[in-house]
């Protein structure tokens, strides 16, 4: 199969796992006689300094034209002080919007052999898996009027719904747990938010669609506290945008670092961009210490929701596997015992690993 690649490295760690994301992918093409091309763009601070706007036009352009899209981090202190229009951030969140990139699906699954490096108790994280399916294109992150007035005294943000922007994202929830344990958890702020109380709403209208689905509803407060005392009670979170943002930084802890959390982020079309959950890092950036494992995951998914590649997805993950089980981890990892290693040889030894593996056996992840 033949596939185009745009690569966004962005930032601080973006540059290195990127650079893991991409030599997976090739390994990947070289074991399956695919054939990968990629194309590099700049986006966030880079682009910035490149371009003097974190969006080049050139960059949306390359990206529409993708068959799937790979995206490192953006941001930084450098960066910091501009204003909101031209932070870095705004370049990510520019490009999720214009090509429509509603439904961002974020896995959280703990390798068996990193169970120890949660602070959680071994028995919490051991039984988690779930899916949060954050909204990605509305409520606070965009809507308007966001200002400050009457000079400068006054904030304002908005967080706005269309109902249909609404319905999609729960669509989507609905058919991602089909595929899983069937039970949907919608997280909001109903006793509060206008927004909430419209997308209950729709949940409990769309839930007749699904009846093979069970669907409760939880307080967004209520849901974080029990997505670290008791995570196997969930299978699908659907939630919006802030919402989702803040759940999957602390979910992230289930799994032992925020650098082992990928995500997908799709449009109407499936069209896909791949990132880490994580950002652009400043503390670590330029040490080669980013966990890569964030990004190799990310491409697992971008094999299996774009490419429909789902023997090649599963033997990425089996190497990913593999390596964890040889004890390599990287430095974010708190793990007693085992081989801190920098993030490029990590991402080496998971190549190593596509290279010369004969078997797709004791594969046990699936990320939908
Ligand atoms: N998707 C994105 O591009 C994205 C996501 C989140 C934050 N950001 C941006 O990144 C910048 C830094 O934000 P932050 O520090 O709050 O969040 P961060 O996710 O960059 O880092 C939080 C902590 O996690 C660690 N960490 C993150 N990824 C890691 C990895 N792969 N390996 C090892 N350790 C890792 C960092 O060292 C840091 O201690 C900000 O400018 C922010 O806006 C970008
Ligand atoms: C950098 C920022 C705009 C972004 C978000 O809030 O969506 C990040 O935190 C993420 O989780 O992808
Ligand atoms: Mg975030």
């Amino acid at each position: 199969m033949e596939k185009h690649i745009v690569l966004l490295p962005g930032d601080g760690i973006g540059p290195e796992v990127t650079k893991a994301a991409k030599n997976v992918l090739q390994a990947i093409a070289d074991r399956y006689h695919h054939s990968f091309t990629f194309e590099s763009h700049d986006i966030g601070g880079a682009a910035i300094d490149h371009h003097e706007t974190p969006l080049p036009e050139d960059t949306v352009k390359a990206a529409k034209k993708a068959d799937a899209i790979f995206l490192g981090a953006v941001g930084g202190p450098k960066w910091d002080q501009l204003p909101g229009h031209m932070r870095p951030e705004k370049g990510l969140l520019g490009i999720r919007k214009q090509l429509g990139l509603f439904a961002n699906l974020r896995p959280v699954k703990a390798f068996q052999q990193l169970l120890h490096a949660s602070p959680l108790k071994q028995e919490v994280v051991a039984a988690s898996d779930l899916l949060i399916v954050r909204e990605l294109t509305g409520g606070l992150y965009f809507g308007e009027p966001r200002e400050r007035r009457n000079n400068g005294k006054t904030v304002v943000d908005t967080l706005a719904y269309e109902r249909s922007e609404i319905e999609r994202i729960v669509d989507q929830a609905f058919q991602s747990a089909q595929v899983r344990r069937k039970h949907v958890t919608s997280v909001d702020k109903a006793n509060v938010l206008e927004s909430s109380r419209l997308w209950r709403e729709v949940v409990e209208e769309k839930k007749h669609q699904y009846p093979d689905v069970t669907v409760e509803h939880m307080l967004v407060d209520a849901a974080a506290m029990k997505l670290v005392t008791n995570p196997a009670y969930f299978d699908v979170i659907v939630t919006e945008n802030m919402f989702g943002d803040i759940l999957s930084d602390e979910a992230s802890v289930l799994t032992g670092s925020l650098g082992m959390l990928p995500s997908a982020s799709l449009n109407e079309r499936g069209v896909g961009l791949y990132e880490p959950v994580h950002g652009s890092a400043p503390d670590i950036a330029g040490q080669d210490k980013a966990n890569p494992l964030a990004s190799i995951l990310s491409v697992a998914m971008m094999l299996k929701h774009s490419f429909g590649m789902e023997e090649e997805a599963e033997q990425l993950e089996a190497a990913v596997q593999e390596v964890l089980d040889e004890g390599y981890h990287t430095a974010d990892i708190d793990l007693v015992g085992g081989t801190v290693v920098s993030g490029s040889e990590l991402a080496r030894r998971v190549v190593d690993q596509i290279s010369t593996s004969d078997t797709t056996e004791n594969i046990m992840r699936c990320y939908v």
